[in-house]
């Protein structure tokens, strides 16, 4: 990059408006980030900053990278750790809470909305368990380019502003390239952070933070007659469009826990997440999910159950909204039905964009559900199927593409005829068509092999351009740029394969 730590010294301002660090003081630890031996700027999001209202060159000076890697506390921070709890894979750990990030602070963005600044990687809290607290390069780089992927591609998501190296070792199961990830969010609020004070039996403060999470997130509900109700109709539908825009994207989050579920719809934790590649509807990526709790399509179920968790915290506000145990629970229960009508609207416009078509009949579920179980049998790569659908809608002799995805051609053969029947009643030129598919289905995605590539040349070469080389070719997903091949074949294919969950 351009800018360089050897620049004269700027000052740094962050014009941080703080509202997290007001709440009582047992809604987080106050605690600094612990300063690191010799930190580096590996990445800064220029574009990000811009949108914050900061100054990239100021970031990028030593003073910068100092704050970044936590070894200064700038002016107006108050750093602190949020206390949550959540259940990990069904389980429930009464307390978890930041235990290797801190939060700076908030600025308000150009935009007008306010955001977290968050270091992750900064050193112990009193959160950390048995936890060392930091990070190593490797999960640094892949939150950096999956969530700037995810925002490109238009899914709400948490953002990365900068990537730094520390200069120290981190122990996993061998010896890395410390780094802290500088993660930027509407806010770090958890359906995990209700939980917390649930467990507690805590109703002042479980009012508290839904009166908190209202007034950031859905200022709509402040002036409804029933505002937790209006509060928890916002959670759950915005929860309900981001995992159908997950869906579409063949994107699987991999550890859906409560505490990784933010309360503004953003998605939050990058750690075993993947795009699927062959479709699969059970495809998981976790080595840990045995049971294929997290597996692809079982993402909308993992999302309600976590709805309902959230629904369960703010019980007793409902209760007395309503004014009684009985109109309480019928109160969450109807919000949380909610749910399945919102996941399915996205999903299935969503999916009919994805074909090609602007309007709406019963049959195109039948149309989706047939190509995607052909798809299945067929091991076709969800992204490249679609994508290679966009030259066939241009004209049939555009068809040798997609057609080159299925082991057998036949199986897509069977189906397309259908799909052109379909296609044939709207009124849509061919060229207009390809077009607004091609902007719909994305050619390049973070693969994971590229991402595997990108992160091992960082970690045992401290060679950068790989990681630089796709961020760059994220940055434009849906532009097809002549020579650039959307899939590179995996060096070592047999490491970077999903697993398909065939229990029950
Ligand atoms: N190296 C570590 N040191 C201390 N605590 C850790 C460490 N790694 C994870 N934790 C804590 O374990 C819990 C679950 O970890 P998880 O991997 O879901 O979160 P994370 O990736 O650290 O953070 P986030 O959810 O904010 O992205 C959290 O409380 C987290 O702070």
């Amino acid at each position: 990059m351009s800018l360089t730590e050897d620049r004269d010294l700027k000052p740094l301002r962050i014009p941080f408006a703080n509202s997290y660090a007001r709440l009582p003081e047992n809604f987080y630890a106050r605690v600094a980030p612990t300063p690191v031996t010799t930190p580096r700027l590996v990445k800064l999001n220029l574009q990000l900053a811009d949108l914050l209202g900061l100054d990239a060159e100021a970031l990028a000076s030593p003073e910068g990278v100092a704050v970044l890697a936590g070894s200064r506390v700038a002016e107006g921070s108050e750093p602190l750790a949020m206390a949550y709890a959540g259940h990990q894979f069904g389980y429930f750990v009464r307390q978890l809470g930041d235990g290797r990030t801190n939060l700076l602070g908030e600025v308000v963005g150009r935009d007008g909305i306010r955001y977290d600044i968050q270091l992750k990687g900064s050193g112990r809290t009193p959160f950390s368990r048995n936890g060392d607290g930091r990070a190593a390069i490797g999960p640094v780089l892949r939150e950096y380019i999956v969530s700037e992927a995810m925002a490109t591609l238009g899914v709400p998501t948490t953002r990365s502003l900068a990537a730094v190296t520390t200069g120290q070792a981190v122990f996993r199961e061998t010896v890395l390239p410390g780094a802290v990830l500088t993660r930027v969010a509407a806010s770090h609020l958890r359906v995990g952070t209700f939980q917390y004070f649930f467990a507690q039996g805590d109703v002042a403060a479980l009012r508290r933070l839904a009166d908190y999470a209202i007034e950031r997130h859905y200022s709509e509900a402040a002036t409804a007659t029933r505002r937790y109700r209006a509060f928890l109709d916002g959670v759950v539908t915005r929860q309900a469009k981001l995992v159908a825009q997950w869906m579409l994207l063949g994107f699987i989050h991999g550890v859906m826990n409560t505490d990784n579920t933010s309360i503004s719809g953003e998605t939050i934790d990058y750690g075993p997440c993947a795009f699927m590649e062959a479709y699969h509807p059970r495809t998981v990526f976790s080595s840990i999910d045995h049971q294929g709790r997290y597996s692809y399509s079982n993402q909308p179920n993992a999302m309600h159950w976590n709805l309902a968790r959230l629904a369960e915290t703010i019980l007793p506000l409902l209760v007395e909204e309503e004014g009684g145990d009985e109109a309480g629970l019928a109160s969450a229960y109807e919000s949380l039905e909610q749910f399945g009508k919102h996941y399915e609207a996205a999903l299935n416009t969503g999916m009919r964009r994805k074909l090609g078509l602007t309007t709406e009949q019963e049959s195109d579920t039948s149309l989706i559900e047939d190509l995607l179980n052909r798809m299945m049998e067929q091991r076709a790569d969800y992204t490249l199927t679609f994508r290679r659908l966009c030259d066939a809608a241009a004209g049939a002799e555009g068809n040798a593409g997609v057609r080159s995805m299925f082991t057998s051609p036949a199986a897509f053969d069977e189906w397309e005829p259908r799909w052109r029947q379909r296609l044939a009643q709207e009124n849509l030129s061919p060229e207009e068509r390809a077009a607004l598919m091609r902007r719909t289905n994305p050619i390049y995605i973070p693969r994971n092999h590229l991402v595997e590539a990108a992160l091992e040349a960082a970690t045992e070469k401290q060679d950068f351009q790989p990681f630089e080389d796709l961020l760059q070719v994220l940055a434009q997903p849906y532009d097809e740029r002549p020579g650039l091949e959307p899939y590179a074949t995996p060096a070592r294919p047999e490491e970077y394969v999903s697993k398909t969950f065939c229990g029950t």
